[in-house]
């Protein structure tokens, strides 16, 4: 029964609302879905496309609405513009979080309609399908409530073209008929047509039209009556012959048939509606602002984190350890520290053990010091991890000492000199710490000794090294590593929170069906960006705000610049953020794959940032290049702003500004081109 035999209707071509020739279209070379599907959808006619599952009735309905393109073939249609069509995708894709009346508004403005028109069509809507009251949030609705307010909104603007993808699914048989009813009225009276794809061959029994699809292939389509009379009984013997007809033909081997049209693609006739619409860009902004404000945990992500992490930043890095335990053997004290008790710290005493004075100093530096008669059972705690180094004095360290400061060059003796060394062994396994206690050691030293010399009234610079560290030229005289690192960590925070936001938005968007759904009512990728930038722009100033107080004020790292230059560099650096967002959500289709990619780059460049250790000391390759990457110029230049106080006219500060930039308009240039070739829904 091949189709030519069944199309029974004369002159169809000129009364089609939709014709489809030779449509083909697969996922990838061995996933072949419609093979040279010919359709007929008469004028004012309800055709039912029936098909068991994974056929392919979902992949054509998608190439009619634009979601996705023919590989070869063409789609005729009498609908001229997308809010000519109504469509009700398979999957529910509302938003959760919006109210009944709330996403009637969303779609209303996409189809361009009126307040007034969406309350009058709204209400006949809710009537029809029996619907609870509009203000209940979607979310709260039960499956059948959900799939019935789904198709609601493709009803709602009483489109010429209903498309429903399997509407009836999972509603009670009452409701089923009571929607076939409607639309057999809608057909008949309103001369509308529609296209409902079931599995079930009782409901198909009730279209005008009914199309048997298989294998990616129409196998024939006519109304269900007259199918029944072309050699079978039933609509399901017509089925089940057609289907055994189809097992012997050579169709199923397309997919390894090298031959494959490829001429395409080819989209859907649909026009645009327009690169942008206020009615469009209003309604989805108005839901972006609802989606965000209603979304709590969102809101304590948005404004919580930056917070939280500012402040943890603050309180866990960079500050000195304190309390560090350090083994000490001295031989000079016949009853241990307790003897240092009994002597003055101050004062010309030189035949004091001298080795109290320095072990005071040593103590001012918060170093806990734990004291043993042998140098073995020192060494054994450092071992067992329970100090981090240990202190050896001579027995006869306080004589060697000041033998060697009485002493020159020439009179210096061996004994002198080994015996007033301070001997000392470090735990250097971690070098932060052995680094700090060595510096504190030798700084402690210089003070205990200019301590003696200012005592006996002997000039102090001789006990100093010969240098002298004058008022720094740019920071604090003891800078810290917080202060270093904080330019770079408010970089990587004002990039990766807008992207995280962005990219959690539109990929949430994008995973339920809803984005493809608002774009085949019209929604165009300009007015997702225009909207999301908008709630994007709010956001980040609060989040900047968040981060400049906490950073700046709150803790006190150096701000000494010009504050509009470098909150200017952070919000572009958002900006940034944003767009790479943007890219991260057109070249995922999971969720996983973009959390992959958000944190997949989020090492890389925040260690190239200069976040934790210096652009100038990293190896030689990464060095050259480094400086291409998003986060490094800008981290320069915050700190040049802020800890340097320089202005725009520095090359520092407007290379990052120019790097920025350049960054930015990359990032839509990449998104531009990832949309032409896979399309913001993907293949
Ligand atoms: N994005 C995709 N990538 C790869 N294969 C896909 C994709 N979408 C669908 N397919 C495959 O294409 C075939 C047809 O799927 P489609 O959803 O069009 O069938 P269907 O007839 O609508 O099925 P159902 O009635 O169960 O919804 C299936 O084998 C499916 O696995």
């Amino acid at each position: 029964m091949a189709i030519a035999d069944l199309n029974t209707m004369d002159n169809q071509q000129n009364e089609c609302a939709l014709t489809i020739d030779s449509a083909y279209k697969r996922y990838g070379p061995n996933s072949v879905v419609l093979k040279g599907l010919n359709m007929n959808v008469p004028q004012g006619a309800i055709y039912g496309l029936l098909g068991p599952s994974g056929c392919g009735k979902t992949t054509l309905l998608n190439c009619i609405v634009g979601r996705m393109n023919l590989d070869s073939g063409q789609i005729r249609m009498q609908a001229k513009k997308k809010s000519d069509v109504g469509y009700m995708p398979q999957d529910v894709a509302l938003y959760s979080n919006l109210t009944i009346k709330e996403t009637f508004n969303y779609y209303g403005g996409m189809y361009g309609m009126t307040m007034e028109q969406v309350d009058n069509r709204s209400g006949e809507v809710i009537k029809l399908l029996e619907l609870p009251s509009d203000n209940s949030i979607v979310d709260t609705l039960s499956g059948g409530q959900q799939r019935r307010v789904s198709f609601g909104v493709a009803l709602l603007h009483d489109p010429q073209l209903l498309i429903l993808d399997e509407p009836t699914v999972g509603l009670d048989p009452l409701l089923s008929q009571s929607i076939w009813d409607h639309l057999l009225k809608l057909a008949s009276h309103h001369k509308k047509s529609i296209i409902i794809t079931t599995h079930y061959i009782e409901e198909a029994r009730q279209a005008n039209i009914v199309g048997l699809m298989r294998g990616g292939c129409l196998l024939a389509e006519a109304p269900p009556l007259l199918m029944s009379t072309h050699g079978a009984a039933t609509l399901e013997q017509a089925f089940l012959s057609l289907c055994q007809k189809q097992y012997s033909s050579s169709e199923d081997e397309l997919q390894d048939n090298p031959s494959y049209p490829t001429d395409g693609p080819v989209s859907s006739p649909l026009n645009e509606n327009g690169l942008f619409s206020c009615s469009r860009f209003k309604a989805q902004l108005i839901k972006n602002l609802l989606f965000t404000l209603r979304n709590k945990p969102m809101m304590m992500f948005l404004f919580g984190l930056p917070l939280l992490q500012c402040t943890l930043y603050n309180l866990a890095i960079g500050r000195d350890p304190e309390g560090l335990k350090v083994a000490i053997v001295n031989g000079e004290l016949k009853h241990g520290l307790k003897d240092c008790s009994q002597y003055p710290l101050t004062g010309c005493n030189l035949d004091l053990p001298l080795s109290c004075r320095y072990i005071n100093q040593i103590k001012m530096k918060t170093i806990n010091l734990i004291e043993f008669d042998e140098l073995s059972a020192a060494r054994s705690t450092v071992e067992r991890n329970k100090a981090w180094g240990m202190i050896h004095f001579a027995s006869n360290y306080t004589e060697a000492l000041m033998e060697r400061i009485n002493s020159t060059f020439e009179t210096a003796s061996p004994w002198a000199i080994d015996n007033s060394d301070v001997s000392v062994w470090m735990d250097m396994s971690n070098q932060y710490i052995g680094n700090q206690l060595r510096k504190d050691l030798i700084t402690s030293f210089v003070d205990f000794l200019q301590g003696i010399y200012r005592d006996c009234n002997w000039p102090t610079q001789i006990a100093d090294i010969p240098i002298k560290i004058e008022d720094p030229v740019y920071g604090p005289r003891n800078p810290s590593f917080i202060h270093f690192a904080s330019p770079a960590v408010v970089i990587v925070f004002e990039f990766y929170l807008p992207m995280m936001f962005t990219v959690g938005v539109i990929i949430q968007e994008k995973v339920a069906g809803i984005l493809e759904r608002s774009m085949a009512a019209g929604l165009t990728a300009l007015e997702i960006v225009a909207a999301h930038s908008i709630v994007q722009a709010v956001v980040l100033c609060v989040q900047t705000a968040v981060m400049i107080i906490v950073m700046y004020h709150v803790f006190d790292s150096p701000f000494v610049g010009d504050f509009y230059w470098t909150t200017g560099l952070l919000l572009l650096q958002g900006v940034c953020g944003m767009c790479y967002g943007f890219l991260v959500s057109v070249s995922s289709d999971s969720m996983t794959t973009a959390s992959m990619l958000g944190l997949g780059s989020f090492f890389p460049l925040s260690l190239t940032s200069g976040m934790v250790w210096p652009q100038e000391g990293m190896h030689t390759i990464l060095k050259s290049v480094g400086w291409l990457l998003p986060l490094s110029l800008s981290t320069e230049a915050i700190r040049a702003l802020t800890a340097r106080g320089w202005s725009i006219n520095h090359p520092t500060v407007y290379y990052g500004y120019i790097s920025t930039i350049i960054w930015i308009f990359l990032f839509i240039l990449l998104i531009r081109l990832v949309i032409k070739f896979r399309g913001l829904r993907g293949k």
